[in-house]
């Protein structure tokens, strides 16, 4: 009802300003937007699921999301696909761990700062009411 769509859409303010404020950081650049698969045709034979910032603020506006932990395991997705792509020892691959392990942190530290419990429970208790 009406206080349920008044929730999910504070949900998506505080999930673009999460996303947002990922995509202002200079060192997520590469995160910004998909790995193109023509410059790198075997990227989808490694990563089955890939992710990235403006991908997630489309999945935003689509309404995909119903609780902060969903959108949180697709923005895991960035990082974690960018480790496992790029393993070897060599400074490029090591330069863009740095930066998923960067991004990693980033994305757990706002939320933590800036997400309210109980609005977070409220979520929760909508998706369990689906
Ligand atoms: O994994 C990524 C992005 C970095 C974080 C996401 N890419 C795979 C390619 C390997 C490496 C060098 C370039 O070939 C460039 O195309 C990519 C893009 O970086």
């Amino acid at each position: 009802e009406e206080q349920e769509e008044d929730v999910l859409r504070d949900l998506r303010l505080f999930l673009r300003y999460v996303t947002e404020s990922l995509a202002q950081d200079r060192r997520f650049k590469a995160f910004a937007k998909p790995v193109d698969t023509e410059e790198v045709p075997d990227y989808t034979l490694v990563v089955k699921a890939p992710m990235d910032l403006s991908t997630l603020l489309t999945n935003i506006d689509e309404q995909k999301y119903v609780t902060v932990d969903e959108f949180v395991c697709d923005a895991d997705l960035i990082w974690k696909n960018a480790l496992e792509y790029n393993p070897d020892s060599d400074p490029m691959d090591r330069h863009i761990r740095h930066r998923a392990c960067a991004l990693r942190d980033a994305l757990r530290s706002i939320i933590r700062a800036e997400l309210n419990e109980g609005f977070q429970r409220a979520c929760e208790e909508i998706r369990a009411s689906r």
